[in-house]
């Protein structure tokens, strides 16, 4: 079976190329190309590199149209065909491209770039540029043609004779070695003396040490080292050294040992007796580190009967979701732990996914310590390097669990059997850019490609899988509800304190402390024992507001105020990274009473310093947590007792676990509740639940005070109680009132362009299409009738951010109930108005089941 063949997508953003175009296979690639293989391919004037999509026998394309694949990039092709497959799907869910569905799923060492490579034409006449010429006449028969070699003037002799002792230069090189000559380069090239040629360059290679081995042995030895002269003495050694050791050493150790230096070597390798190769090694991000081993742990009574109804479904091979809701510290992670072995047992593979702040090396160490080598972690901390040897070891074979954030779901192992999120209602796990994917989707259709077991496990959670898990409606997707009430340590949930604010205002206490949460510091310091304290700000700023005249220091280019950064004392757009010095007088006013506003960790902080003179504090936010390594370092110095205090935004209220810590505080519960966004509610009780479950988790009770100008608010009193199951349906009866999700779908759709009346128009226009296009399929309707199926559209209005990188931007909410196909609906009315303006400027994005509505 030859296939002759290749449907590619490329690498060429557009919306033109958004399909696969077909190549022939060369003859010396038939039987290496394969579905998923990664190639360069000529595309217009350019190599660029592409993926095969499909492979064929014949194509409707005139073959003599045809071009041919110029190379291929990997022996093995990086995607295997379920990941391509599910590419279509992605593209078809998510309305992106196919590319930017390929991409996301290898690494970014692979992400290669045409490099332009010159050598000596052939036929250093210029036989091409004069055959082209007669093409181009109409000249079939040009090869009888006399052809006159070219004159070339001293200058472009020497060009030529450069290029030609190299063999191949990249372009690069040449032009900066002769920067003076630019005119008699491009005329070479042009006149087909220098041929060019592109190929895909990766950025990251595989990494290799220089090692050096005997190429000789036995009596063949002898001989050698017998032949060496007085003067051969160093070599003499280096050979004797080579043959006593008998395995290949790195270079470096042998010059370091024997205190040789690297030509001794070359001259041994040079006259046959020792050879020098290049051989892979895999870079470790973990290598320093030993991981102590763990054994299971005997299960409970609740861990039974989960892990019996998954381990059921591995060893069926069947396709099964499970949504294991368990109380924080119930030992849901043994759970994983323990599944996990069993699937690793029957020869499949696992990937552990995490939210990317929980990912502590304690989280690795957990799973290091239970699989040791075959453990593979992938996370945005890692160097392009060292995640794309990670992503290597997956890929052929050498591990078997991978853990990693988001884009780990991705990761091609060949028989997966089980995939686990954990905290599976974090929103960190929709990717905010293109493609814009939900990692817990594509979790489930990979594990219905590979017949595997999906466990999400959270003490909390989304809305969407817990009543897709009670309804059982959508059959895609309806996971099994499995409960974890328990603790096993025996130890029982915080008690947790609501603190009215308002009270403590009244009764004159303007601390940002309430006295029960001073009290409680005053009382951990004196016992030695260690606080966790919260700030409750999603999207944690801080912004410059003038005292006298009001002025808030905010983007030009972007509608949104600028956040000030005190390590570098300067301001910075969060949108498009425009930056500008902090100014100590007002720029409108003069006034001197600037200020640094805002949540300010820093602030607490420094009341801390007040109220509690020499506590020690930890202070975990944006600003102390950029450096790579910083968040485990901070984390790893509370461990050790090294700070009375941590404090932070989110990243503290996760998965941590010390036993010291007896008490938790949340500065400030209600910020979030104020945000316009219908999660707000959920997203604070599922804060709120988490950071309690810091507490406490050992011998020692925990007690926690949550501070709020809400007390009364169902949020705050259901995650004071530890109450998920009466939170939700008040919550769900809320969104069923206002058809939100989990009761319909959303599609939100920006439109963006810098002029804004032409933009307004365009999003008018828009808007009126899909309406008309969704009321002449019956779709068109008001959610409210309760129809099985109706669609919605709101808008256009300004998005919440009104302007970005100087580009204005309306958005349409389209809400919709029912199997319909709105995804597709919307982006081809999104692909008319395009089409129809004909303005490259203009852009339309695309959120399908959008998590930040800001
Ligand atoms: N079967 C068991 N017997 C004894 N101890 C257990 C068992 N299972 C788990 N534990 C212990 O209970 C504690 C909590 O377990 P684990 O971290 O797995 O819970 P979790 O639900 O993942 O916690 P969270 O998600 O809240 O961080 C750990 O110290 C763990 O070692
Ligand atoms: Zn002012
Ligand atoms: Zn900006």
């Amino acid at each position: 079976m030859t296939y002759k063949v290749a449907k590619v997508i490329v690498d060429v953003p557009s919306r033109e190329t958004d399909r696969p175009f077909d190549y022939l296979i060369p003859d010396e690639l038939k039987g290496w190309i394969e579905v998923g293989s990664r190639v360069g391919v000529p595309f217009g004037r350019r190599t660029v590199q592409g993926f095969v999509l499909s492979l064929h026998r014949e194509s409707d394309m005139d073959p003599a149209r045809m071009k041919p694949i110029q190379e291929l990039l990997d022996l093995m092709p990086p995607l295997p065909p379920d990941l391509v497959e599910m590419a279509e799907w992605m593209s078809r869910k998510y309305a992106c491209s196919m590319i930017s569905a390929l991409q996301v799923m290898i690494p970014a060492a692979l992400k290669g770039k045409a490099e332009r490579y010159i050598s000596v034409a052939e036929d250093e006449g210029g036989q091409d540029a004069l055959s082209e010429a007669d093409a181009e006449a109409g000249n079939a028969d040009s090869g009888s043609l006399f052809v006159v070699p070219e004159l070339l003037t001293g200058e472009e002799e020497e060009i030529v004779a450069y290029v030609k002792a190299a063999g191949q230069v990249t372009m690069d090189h040449l032009s900066a070695r002769f920067a003076d000559r630019a005119g008699d380069l491009k005329g070479l090239i042009r006149r087909g003396i220098l041929a060019e040629t592109q190929m895909i360059k990766d950025k990251v290679r595989k990494k290799t040490v220089k090692t050096v081995s005997a190429a000789v042995s036995g009596e063949e030895a002898e001989r050698a080292l017998a032949s060496f002269s007085g003067q051969a003495r160093r070599q003499k050694e280096v050979l004797q050294f080579l043959l006593e050791v008998g395995v290949p050493l790195s270079l470096q150790e042998v010059l370091s040992t024997l205190r040789v230096t690297a030509g001794t070597v070359a001259k041994l390798a040079e006259k046959g007796f020792a050879v020098i190769e290049d051989i892979e090694v895999f870079r470790d991000p973990y290598r320093n580190r030993n991981f102590k081993g763990t054994d299971p742990l005997e299960r409970t009574a609740e861990q039974e009967v989960v892990y019996g109804k998954v381990t059921e479904t591995l060893d069926e091979r069947s396709y099964g979701v499970f949504l294991l809701h368990g109380v924080t510290g119930s030992g849901k992670t043994e759970v994983y732990l323990q599944t996990i072995e069993r699937c690793i047992s029957l020869g499949r593979q696992a990937i552990v996914l995490v939210p990317e702040i929980s990912l502590t090396p304690q989280m690795v160490e957990r799973f290091k310590g239970r699989f040791g080598g075959k453990v593979a972690v992938m996370h945005s901390r890692l160097s392009t390097g060292e995640r794309y040897d990670e992503w290597r070891k997956i890929r052929e074979g050498r591990v078997q669990v991978a853990i990693g954030a988001r884009s780990a779901v991705f990761a091609p192992f060949a028989d997966l059997g089980l995939i686990v999120m954990d905290e599976e209602h974090e929103t960190s796990y929709k990717q905010e850019e293109t493609p814009k994917y939900h990692a817990r989707d594509v979790a489930v259709y990979r594990a219905h490609q590979h017949n595997a077991a999906v466990i999400l496990g959270s003490a909390t959670p989304s809305l969407e899988s817990y009543h897709a898990a009670r309804s059982q409606a959508d059959d895609n997707f309806a996971p099994l509800l499995l409960e974890m009430k328990q603790r096993p340590s025996g130890s029982h949930l915080p008690g947790v304190n609501i603190v009215d604010m308002r009270e403590e205002l009244r009764d004159g206490n303007r601390s940002m402390f309430s006295r029960a949460l001073h009290e409680g510091i005053a009382a951990r310091l004196e016992r030695g024992e260690q606080t966790v304290l919260l700030l409750n700000r999603r999207g944690h700023s801080t912004f410059v507001m003038c005292r006298t005249c009001g002025y808030v220091a905010g983007c030009p280019e972007c509608d949104i105020s600028l956040t000030y950064h005190q390590k570098s004392n300067n301001l910075r757009c969060h949108y498009c990274g425009y930056a500008a010095p902090a100014p100590s007088i007002c720029p409108e006013c003069n006034s001197e009473h600037i200020r640094y506003f805002g949540t300010g960790t820093q602030r607490v902080e420094g009341e801390l310093a007040k109220l509690f003179p020499g506590i020690r504090v930890i202070r975990m936010d944006v600003d102390t947590t950029t450096e790579k390594g910083s968040h485990e370092k901070l984390l790893q110095t509370f461990r050790e007792k090294k700070g009375d205090v941590l404090l932070g935004t989110q990243m503290v209220a996760k998965g941590l676990d010390f036993p010291d810590v007896t008490l938790v505080g949340v500065i400030a519960a209600d910020t979030a509740l104020n945000f316009p966004d219908f999660r707000s509610a959920e997203k604070t009780f599922q804060l709120l639940t988490q950071v309690a479950g810091r507490a406490g988790r050992h011998q020692l009770p925990g007690e926690v005070f949550i501070q709020t100008y809400m007390p009364d608010h169902y949020s705050v009193i259901h995650a004071s109680r530890h109450d998920y199951g009466s939170f939700v349906r008040e919550e769900l009866n809320h969104r069923r009132a206002l058809h939100y999700p989990p009761y319909s779908r959303l599609i939100l759709v920006t439109l963006s362009h810098e002029k804004l009346p032409l933009l307004l128009r365009m999003a008018e226009n828009f808007a009126g299409d899909l309406r008309g296009k969704a009321q002449r399929l019956g779709w068109y309707g008001n959610l409210d009738r309760f129809a099985a199926e109706a669609l919605d559209i709101l808008g256009p209005v300004a998005s919440p951010i009104p302007r970005i990188k100087n580009r204005y931007r309306f958005q349409c909410m389209v809400k919709y109930r029912g199997p319909l196909d709105a995804v597709r609906l919307v982006r081809e009315t999104a692909a008319d108005t395009l089409a129809n303006l004909r303005d490259a400027s203009l852009q339309i994005s695309i959120d399908v089941d959008p998590q930040m509505l800001m």
